[in-house]
Parts: C-alpha cells; structure tokens; sequence
C-alpha cells in the first residue's frame, strides 16, 4: 500500500556521524532564524532514543544561540522525571549537563505525577496556551523512527491513535515498546508543523527507512507524517539509508 508524497521531501544520507551531526546543526540554524526572525521564539519538539546524543552532539558544536529556544517532548514515557525511562530526564542528564546555557525553564514537559489521561489533556492545554491557538504549529519536530516504523509513540499495532484527529496529545496505555503507558502527539499536531525532520541511524532501520520514505507504506506509522503545509526531511547514517539509497525515490 503506498501513495504519493504531497509535501516537499528532502532527503540526506551522512556518510560520517559528523556529517549527519553538520546536516542536524543546518536544519537546526534555519528553521531557529526563520522562527526567531518571525517571533522571537524557536519552539521545537524533541523525541528520545538517540537523538539525545546526536542533538547535543549537534548543540555542543555549533555555536546556536539557544536562548530564545523553547523544547517540548513529542512522546513521554509515563513514568516519574527523574526515572531512568523518562526522556525528559535524559535530556535532562545528557543535554543540559553539556550545555549549561540551556535551563532546565526551556525543558516544557508532561506532568507525569497526575493520570495518564490528565497528563495528555493537560499537555495539549500547555501546547495550544503557548501558541495563543487550538492548532499550534511547531517551528520544528525532530523525531526518530523504530525498526517497527514507529514515531513519538504511534505504534503500528496501535491504529486507533493513528487515526485521532481532534486531540493533539493522547495517552497511550498498550505501548508494544516499554514503558507501556506514554503520552505522545498526534498526526494532527505533527503535521501541522513548519518543519518535521527524522532522524534515523543503523542498519536496522534500513529495510524500512525504504519502505517508508521511498515507497511511503501506510502500514508504517511513520509515513503518516506528511506535513501540510511545512517540509519533510530524513536525515539518516549509511546504514540506515542504504536500502532507501538503493531504490528509486522521488
Ligand atoms: O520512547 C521511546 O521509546 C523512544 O523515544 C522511541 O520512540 C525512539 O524515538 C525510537 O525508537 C527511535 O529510537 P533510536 O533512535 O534510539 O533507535
């Protein structure tokens, strides 16, 4: 099952981990001058796993004025903020120790000591009262991919959170990856972003970094993602694009 591409699609495959850190530190440099030229704030919404490193990797070296940054958490794991699971704690641990311009202020995320459901409602309500709107548009959404397809915490065995279109933030309860409770985005928020770049490493993900970005196979959360009206980029390793590279795409 696949289907055409409606938003401008870009796609680089880094030789070198330094290469894909210098293409994250690029995207990362435009969508901050485009957002802080227009509003003075850069709102951008991060994901876990690897990313951490690769972010903070990118951060550390470039010199990014990142004052004026704000970050979200595309998914959470539902767990306590300083528990080993919790995104927010290694970003927490990770980024911010090494970028001590960063205060933990422009860190904005999920309550996790209220329900699973208050946490999700009461994240989106944080989301739309920064925005001023009931369909906020992130600046940039960074977000990673599973060997399963999977992005922020849409699940392929999980449709019906695919398929949510009115809330923006939702819990999930049967996560197939632990934690089994998350909070995560939806497709209406992600693609209502300005820019929503994935970044994917290892040769793990290369069979289905193809099927999702060459031949976009719906049965893949990930090629939901589909901005509206903003950009689609891949940022992968050699490994994890070889396949993708390999195939016709356009
Ligand atoms: O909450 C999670 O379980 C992770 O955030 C997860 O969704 C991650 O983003 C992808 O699995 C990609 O992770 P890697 O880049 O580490 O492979």
């Amino acid at each position: 099952m696949s289907s055409q591409r409606k938003c401008p699609f870009h796609a680089t495959i880094a030789e070198t981990e330094a290469k894909l850190v210098q293409s994250l530190c690029d995207v990362l440099q435009r969508c901050a001058n485009r957002a802080l030229e227009s509003n003075g704030t850069f709102r951008v919404g991060l994901s876990g796993g690897s990313l951490v490193q690769l972010l903070t990797r990118a951060l550390v070296s470039s010199n990014l004025n990142t004052k004026c940054w704000k970050f979200f958490f595309c998914d959470e794991r539902y767990v306590p903020d300083d528990h080993n699971e919790s995104t927010f704690w290694a970003y927490k641990t990770q980024m911010l120790t090494q970028l001590p311009n960063i205060s933990d202020s422009q860190l904005i995320k999920p309550n996790t000591t209220i329900s699973l459901d208050s946490c999700a409602s009461e994240y989106a309500a944080c989301i739309r009262d920064e925005f001023g709107t009931s369909c906020p548009e992130f600046d940039l959404l960074l977000l990673g991919m599973g060997p399963d397809g999977h992005t922020c915490s849409l699940f392929p065995e999980q449709p019906i959170a695919l398929s949510e279109s009115r809330r923006i933030v939702i819990p999930i309860r049967n996560s197939p990856k632990p934690p089994p409770e998350r909070i995560t985005f939806t497709l209406p928020l992600i693609n209502n972003a300005k820019d929503v770049v994935f970044v994917v490493t290892g040769a793990s993900k290369s069979d289905v970094v193809k099927r999702v970005f060459a031949d976009k196979d719906k049965n893949f959360p990930s090629a939901w993602v589909e901005p509206t009206h903003g950009d689609l980029t891949l940022i992968a390793d050699k490994d994890a694009g070889e396949t993708f590279l390999n195939s016709a795409y356009q």
